[in-house]
C-alpha cells in the first residue's frame, strides 16, 4: 500500500502539488513530502507556462503539458482555460498525431486509460472496473485506432486520441475530468511498422476482423452499459468498414455518438451555413462535391442532406445536389466497391456524355461545377490550382473545406486557396490556421474540426440525461454556431474562433439539452436546459 501522502500526490484527480496548504499537508500525511513554499494555482500555472515557452519543439511542449495532466488535472485544465487557442494544437490535433506515431518510444504512463485486448473478451468487465477505480464514469471515448485521423492504423498507440478528445471535452465544455474514461480496444494492427517494432506495446497480431471483432464490440458495449449506465459512449477513429455499422446498431438503443461521422457532419454543416451567411446564398442552391466519401465524408453528406430536407426539399430533389468522389472517381450506381453509406448518393452514368472519363478530380469538377467542395480524402494537395480555379470559374464565392488531418494531409493550404480564387473562397480547414493577409484584407480561417462541436453536444446530452442522441439534437448543435461571426466584416471566418470555444460549447450544450427535453428524451427531473448545463460545469479550481 502507498503511504497516505504519496497516494494523494499520485492521484491526478486530487493532487495539488505545491499548492497543498500546511493544514492539508498535515491532514493528508504530506508533511516532509513537498518543498516548504505553498503556491497558488496562479503561480503554479505561471511557472509551467514559462517552462512551456522555453521548450523548442511542439512535441516537447506537449510532453510537458502531458506531465502536468498526468500528475495534476486541476492545474492542467486551469492552464488550458488560460491558453486554450495556444494549447489546443499541442495537446490535440495536429501535434497529437506525432505523439501517436512516437507512442512506444515516448511511453511513460498509461494516462488512466482502460486497455482492452481482443485476446481477452472475458476480461472486459474487470479491465473497465480496474481502470475506473471506483470513479463515477459518465463519458467514455473509445478507439480501436484503425483510422487515426488520416494517418491510418496505429494499434494501441491510438489511445492518445481517446485521452486527447476527452481533454478537449473538459477544456471546452467543462466535463468533470474524474468522470471520464479513455478506452483503447487493442484488436491488433495491420501497421507493419508497429508489428515489426521491438518497442510496440500492443498485441503483435494482425487486426481481428469480421464476426469475432463485432462480437467483442457487443461485449464491450454491454459491459459499459452494465457498469456505467449513465454514460455517453463516444466512438473515435474506427475504420471505414466498422464505424457506421456500430453506430447504426446502437444509436437508437443507448446514448452514443460517433465523432467522425456525426461530429464532423455537424461542424461541416455549421461551416457551410456560416459561408451562406457571408455569401448571402441559399443552401438549397448549392452543389456539393465530397472528395473522400469515407466515414467523415459520408457523415458530412448525410448532415447536409438532412438540412436540405429540413429546408423543404424532397429526398429525390435533395440527392440531386450531391456528387461523391472516392478512389474510383465520381461514384456511379454501378461503381464497384461502393459502401452501404455511399449507395444512396451515387449518380447515373447516363447523366454525363463522358462518364467513363470522370475518374480524376479536375475532370469531375469540370463536369459537375460544385459550389461547395469538401475534402476528407487524406490526399494532400489534391485541391490544386487547376481544380480550385475551375471551381471558382463557375461560382462567385466557392466554399472549399480541405478537412483532412493532420496538417501534412490537408487537401490544400488556406493561403493558396485565397490566392487562387483572388480572395473569394470561403474556407474552413481541419487544423488551426493563423490569420492570412491577402490584398490588404485580413482573412480569418474557420476551423471545421469536430472538436469545435462534440464537447457541447456530449455535455448537453449528459446534462439532460438524454436517453439517445438523435438527428434533431445534432441539427440543434449545427445551428447553435450561427450568429456568432459578423458576416459583414471583410475576411470574416465561416466559423467562430477556437478562442471562444468554451463560450460557444456552452451554447451548443444548452441547445442540445433543450432538444432532448422538447422531444421527451431527457431525464425525468430535467426541465430547464440552461440550468442543468450551468450546474454541471466543472471548473478547474482547488
Ligand atoms: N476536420 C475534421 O473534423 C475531421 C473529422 C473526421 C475526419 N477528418 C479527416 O478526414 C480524413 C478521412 O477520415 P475518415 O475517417 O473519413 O477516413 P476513411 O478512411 O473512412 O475515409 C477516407 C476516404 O477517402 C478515400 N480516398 C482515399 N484516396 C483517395 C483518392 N485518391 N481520391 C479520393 N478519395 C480517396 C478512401 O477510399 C475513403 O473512402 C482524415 O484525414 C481525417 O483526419 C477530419
Ligand atoms: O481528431 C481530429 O482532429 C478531427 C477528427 O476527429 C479526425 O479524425 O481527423
Ligand atoms: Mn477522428
Amino acid at each position: 500500500m502507498l503511504r497516505k501522502g504519496m497516494q494523494m500526490l499520485n492521484d491526478p484527480f486530487k493532487n495539488k502539488g505545491t499548492a497543498f496548504t500546511i493544514e492539508e499537508r498535515k491532514k493528508y500525511g504530506l508533511l516532509g513530502l513537498l518543498p516548504s513554499c505553498v503556491r497558488t494555482i496562479e503561480e503554479q500555472a505561471d511557472e509551467i507556462y514559462r517552462l512551456y515557452q522555453s521548450k523548442n519543439s511542439r512535441i516537447e511542449q506537449r510532453h510537458l503539458l502531458m506531465e502536468v495532466f498526468n500528475t495534476n488535472r486541476t492545474l492542467f485544465f486551469y492552464l488550458m482555460e488560460k491558453h486554450i487557442a495556444e494549447f489546443m494544437p499541442v495537446v490535440y490535433d495536429p501535434v497529437i498525431a506525432e505523439a501517436i506515431e512516437q507512442y512506444n518510444e515516448r511511453y511513460i504512463k498509461p494516462q488512466d486509460a482502460a486497455y482492452l485486448s481482443i485476446e481477452h473478451p472475458d476480461l472486459i468487465k474487470e479491465e473497465l472496473t480496474d481502470a475506473a477505480d471506483g470513479r463515477d464514469i459518465r463519458l467514455i471515448v473509445v478507439t480501436d485506432a484503425e483510422g487515426i485521423l488520416g494517418i491510418g492504423d496505429w494499434g494501441v498507440n491510438g489511445v492518445d486520441i481517446s485521452v486527447g478528445k476527452l481533454m478537449v471535452y473538459t477544456a471546452a465544455a467543462g466535463i468533470d475530468p474524474s468522470q471520464v474514461l479513455p478506452v483503447s480496444i487493442d484488436a491488433g494492427t495491420n501497421n507493419e511498422k508497429l508489428l515489426k517494432s521491438a518497442n510496440y506495446l500492443g498485441n503483435r497480431i494482425k487486426r481481428v476482423e469480421g464476426q469475432p471483432y463485432f462480437d467483442f464490440i457487443d461485449k464491450f458495449v454491454d459491459a459499459v452499459e452494465g457498469l456505467f449506465p449513465k454514460s455517453l459512449l463516444h466512438f473515435e477513429d474506427f475504420g471505414r468498414g466498422t464505424a457506421a455499422r456500430i453506430l447504426d446498431k446502437y444509436q437508437d438503443k443507448i446514448l452514443t455518438f460517433n465523432d467522425d461521422i456525426q461530429g464532423t457532419g455537424i461542424i461541416a454543416l455549421a461551416g457551410v451555413l456560416g459561408a451562406m451567411n457571408i455569401s448571402k446564398e441559399k443552401l438549397t442552391d448549392q452543389t456539393f462535391l465530397t472528395f473522400g466519401a469515407g466515414t467523415a465524408g459520408m457523415g458530412i453528406a448525410k448532415m447536409l442532406y438532412d438540412e436540405l430536407i429540413r429546408q423543404g426539399l424532397t429526398p429525390e430533389e435533395a440527392k440531386k445536389h450531391f456528387y461523391l468522389v472516392d478512389k474510383q472517381g465520381l461514384l456511379f450506381d454501378d461503381t464497384p466497391g461502393l459502401t452501404p453509406k455511399q449507395k444512396p448518393f451515387t449518380r447515373q452514368r447516363s447523366e454525363f456524355a463522358n462518364a467513363d472519363e470522370l475518374t480524376n478530380l479536375l475532370a469531375i469538377v469540370k463536369a459537375v461545377h460544385p459550389t461547395v467542395m469538401i475534402g476528407t480524402s487524406t490526399q494532400p494537395g489534391s485541391f490544386d490550382e487547376a481544380v480550385v480555379k475551375e471551381v471558382a470559374a463557375h461560382t462567385p464565392r466557392p466554399v472549399i473545406f480541405p478537412l483532412s488531418n493532420p496538417t501534412k494531409l490537408a487537401e490544400a493550404k488556406a493561403a493558396d486557396l485565397l490566392k487562387w480564387t483572388d480572395g473569394k473562397a470561403l474556407i474552413a480547414t481541419g487544423i488551426p490556421v493563423k490569420d492570412i493577409e491577402y490584398n490588404g484584407t485580413v482573412y480569418q480561417i474557420g476551423q471545421a474540426n469536430n472538436a469545435l462541436i462534440y464537447p457541447g453536444v456530449g455535455f448537453g446530452a449528459l446534462a439532460a440525461e438524454a436517453k439517445v442522441l438523435n438527428d434533431n439534437m445534432l441539427a440543434a448543435a449545427a445551428h447553435a454556431l450561427s450568429g456568432l461571426v459578423d458576416p459583414e466584416k471583410p475576411g470574416a471566418a465561416v466559423l467562430p474562433p477556437v478562442s471562444k470555444l468554451t463560450e460557444f460549447s456552452k451554447r451548443v450544450a444548452e441547445l442540445v439539452a433543450e432538444s432532448a427535453i422538447d422531444q421527451g428524451l431527457a431525464g425525468d427531473e430535467i426541465t430547464d436546459a440552461k440550468k442543468v448545463v450551468e450546474e454541471k460545469i466543472w471548473k478547474p479550481r482547488y
